[in-house]
This record gives structure tokens, sequence and C-alpha cells, in this order.
């Protein structure tokens, strides 16, 4: 399990509609505290189902509260999102992400975590496979144990595309807030694993459990993907 820094708190909700909402609010209000703080707001998104249920930021009713918590306040301009570049090979894309993110840190976008050093983002939104595996972080793939570099690459993902870039465990706990992303009955176990309650089934601490953030970890549920928690979890 991770050494927690922050604090972890665990969300469950009837339906992933409910999660979409609560997600949606969430957002809009870290961007609207962040923005206070520090005029900035910055934002990971991982990929997968994630970017669906992420859409009642700019649905009604909800899209005028992102709007006057989020959008209006963040007007992300092209130049402001970074995509990973798709035309490089895996290793070429890590190290040109890599130099993007130092990029960031040089001009004072992002900061570097007083705690570990690394870059830190504002907010981490990520999702968990079945196997327990973050980002593109798999537990049967040494890259997960990364504690150098900023990004890294596999060619042989046991999730299709089998090219993928991904932070590193030393970026995503960094960040000040992660919101974990979990619907469905199929991740039910694993949910119960990355929770500290069930043992991971081949006896590895699966990726999901390193997961931590320096103020708050929060983990979004339905009530399938939360099924196998014991009621008082
Ligand atoms: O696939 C990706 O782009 C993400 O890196 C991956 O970590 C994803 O969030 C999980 O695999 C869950 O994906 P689903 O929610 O689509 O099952």
């Amino acid at each position: 399990m991770a050494t927690q820094k922050g604090k972890k708190t665990v969300l469950k909700f009837d339906s992933e509609e409910d999660v979409s909402k609560a997600l949606a609010k969430y957002t809009a209000d870290l961007s609207e505290k962040f923005i206070k703080q520090k005029g900035s707001f910055t934002v990971v998104l991982s990929g997968g189902s994630l970017i669906d249920t992420m859409r009642k930021l700019v649905e009604p009713p909800n899209y005028k509260l992102a709007l006057d918590g989020f959008l209006s306040k963040v007007p992300i301009p092209s130049s402001n999102i970074y995509a990973i570049n798709d035309k490089e090979s895996p290793e070429g894309a890590a190290a040109d992400y890599e130099a993007r993110l130092k990029k960031l840190v040089e001009s004072k976008v992002l900061p570097l975590s007083a705690i570990s050093g690394f870059p830190k983002f504002d907010l981490m939104l990520l999702g968990m496979g079945p196997d327990g595996h973050v980002a593109s972080l798999f537990p049967s793939r040494p890259h997960r144990h990364e504690k150098e570099r900023l990004v890294t690459f596999i060619t042989d993902s046991p999730k299709p595309p089998p090219p993928r870039i991904t932070f590193t465990f030393p970026v995503i706990n960094s960040a000040s807030e992660i919101a974990m992303v979990v619907t469905g009955a199929e991740l039910a176990n694993m949910v119960d694993v990355a929770l500290g309650n069930a043992p991971p089934p081949d006896g590895i601490p699966p990726p999901c459990t390193e997961v931590s953030a320096e103020e708050e970890l929060t983990w979004f549920l339905d009530k399938d993907a939360a099924s196998k928690l014991q009621t008082s979890g």
C-alpha cells in the first residue's frame, strides 16, 4: 500500500450518472479553488471511460455550474492542452512529453512538490483497469516501479493499444488532488483490493494500491464498483 500522504475519501453513488454529476461539481469546485489561489488550474486526464464520465462538465443542467465554476474561468486555449505526440515512437513520445513537462516547470506553470521534488499537478483524473492498472502502469510491467523519470513508455501494453506512454508514480503521487473514477461491477473485486480490504489475487499489490495524493485522493464509485466493499467501508 502507498504510504498515504494526504487524505483518502471514498464516495459511493447509485449510478454512473450520479458519479458523472458529482465529478463535474468536484472538478468545477477545485477549479474555483485553484484559480482563486494561484490564477491557474492544471489537470491531467486519463483515457478510457473516464472521458465519457466527464460529460456532465459540459451538459445541462451542470453546464451552468461547470461554466461558472470551470469552463468560464479556465477557457482552455488549445496551446494549454498537451496531447501525446503520437507521430513519435513510444520512446520518442515519452521523451517529448517529459521535455514539455520540464518546460512547464521552468516557466512556472507547474510547481515542484515540496515533498517529492517532482512536478505537481493540481488534479489528476484517473481510471482503473480490472487488473488494477492505473494510467498505463500495469501490474506485470516493470515500468510501474520507475522512480526517476517523469514519463515512461511501454510497447506491449496488456490493454490495447500496445504502445503507450504514461506518467510515472513519482509524478502521479505528487498531485494535490487525485480522483479515481471507477464504475461497473467488473471492477468491484479490484476496488476491494485497492482500498486495502482484500488481499491482491496473486499476492502482489497492484498499481492501484500505490496511488496517493498530497492533499486528497477521492474514489468516485458507483454502486456496482463498490458492491464488494464492507457496508461500513
Ligand atoms: O486506457 C487508458 O487510456 C487509461 O490509461 C487506463 O488507465 C484506463 O483509465 C483504465 O484502463 C480504465 O479504462 P476503462 O474505464 O475504459 O475501463
